[in-house]
């Protein structure tokens, strides 16, 4: 028998899906499969859940949700082998659609019982981990903003977006080692990424891969307001890189330190997170984790 656990975000995206364990189950032959159903019912409970299930020997976890969800069970999981599974319930589903795991869940569960796995790096931030992207400066500002709407769809992203450009002058200089070099800017945004895509089929980092053992680094230096326009209609046709103030690099690890703060507000995989800390190690742990795709 296969121990299938699943964990469900009931608010991911529009939070209006209708997957239940009824419904799950129809899908699985009960001969072959042991379906074990949660829901999470507060912020980051389903760390919780997923620490329970690997106790419980769970063999599979399927994270029910978005990049956010997708971050608190794949972490929990690294390095084991246990099989992450994806349904995205999520409003952007960046690193489902990197993966090319289709949104119509009948769909996500087809690639969870074909079983091909695929090992897909892992990035790590001081002594948490991410699986899509993170950021300081606007992304997370966005991030930020998009919380505090309280309603996860396209429409809050973009007026997070609108609301955080009040924040754009907010840029305190943070000294960057990456590949031997270092040197200070004056950041719009630092955005780490290992996946190729933010959500929504929009990327700044295109040519990112989950298999690589890289992540892909984008430095953008403060931007008057005229250019953050430009940049923000470039990366519609990912071509924000013909921007002079965005430096582009890959690299297997990278420091961020600040003098005058000892905290960095970031956002993780689309969450925001305050890390008090002034110096941000990042790194990436090549094929860390295991995932049906
Ligand atoms: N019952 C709950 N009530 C409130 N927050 C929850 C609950 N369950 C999970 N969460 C939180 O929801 C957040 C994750 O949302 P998730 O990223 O999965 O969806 P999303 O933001 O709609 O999608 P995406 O990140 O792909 O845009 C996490 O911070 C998680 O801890």
């Amino acid at each position: 028998m296969i121990q299938i656990h699943f964990i469900i975000n009931p608010i991911a995206g529009s939070g209006n899906h209708n997957i239940s364990k009824k419904m799950l189950q129809a899908f699985f032959d009960h001969n072959e499969y042991e379906i074990t159903v949660k829901f999470s019912v507060y912020k980051n409970h389903t760390t919780k859940l997923t620490l329970e299930s690997i106790e419980q020997k769970a063999q599979i976890i399927v994270a029910c949700g978005g990049d956010g969800t997708i971050n608190e069970v794949a972490s929990c999981i690294l390095g084991s082998p246990i099989i992450l599974g994806i349904i995205p319930l999520g409003s952007g589903n960046g690193l489902a659609s990197n993966l090319k795991i289709p949104k119509k869940i009948h769909k996500a569960i087809a690639i969870i019982k074909r079983q091909d796995v695929k090992k897909i790096d892992a990035g790590s931030l001081n002594d948490r981990f991410f699986f899509s992207n993170t950021g300081v400066g606007f992304d997370a500002h966005v991030i930020k903003h998009y919380e505090e709407s309280n309603n996860r769809k396209l429409f809050s992203y973009v007026t997070a977006v609108f609301k955080s450009l009040k924040n754009i002058n907010d840029t305190r200089e943070l000294e960057v080692n990456i590949n031997d070099q270092t040197f200070k800017v004056k950041p719009f945004m630092v955005f780490i990424s290992n996946s190729n895509e933010l959500g929504y089929k929009i990327s700044l980092t295109p040519k990112a891969s989950l298999e690589d053992g890289l992540l892909d680094i984008i430095i953008v230096s403060k931007l008057n307001p005229f250019k953050i326009i430009l940049f923000s209609f470039l990366m519609l046709f990912k071509r924000h890189h013909l921007i002079q103030e965005v430096k582009s690099f890959q690299t297997k690890n990278m420091t961020l330190s600040r003098k005058d703060f000892n905290h960095f507000k970031m956002q993780i995989d689309g969450e925001y997170r305050l890390i008090e800390s002034n110096t941000i190690n990042i790194s990436i742990s090549e094929k860390a984790i295991n995932v049906f795709a």
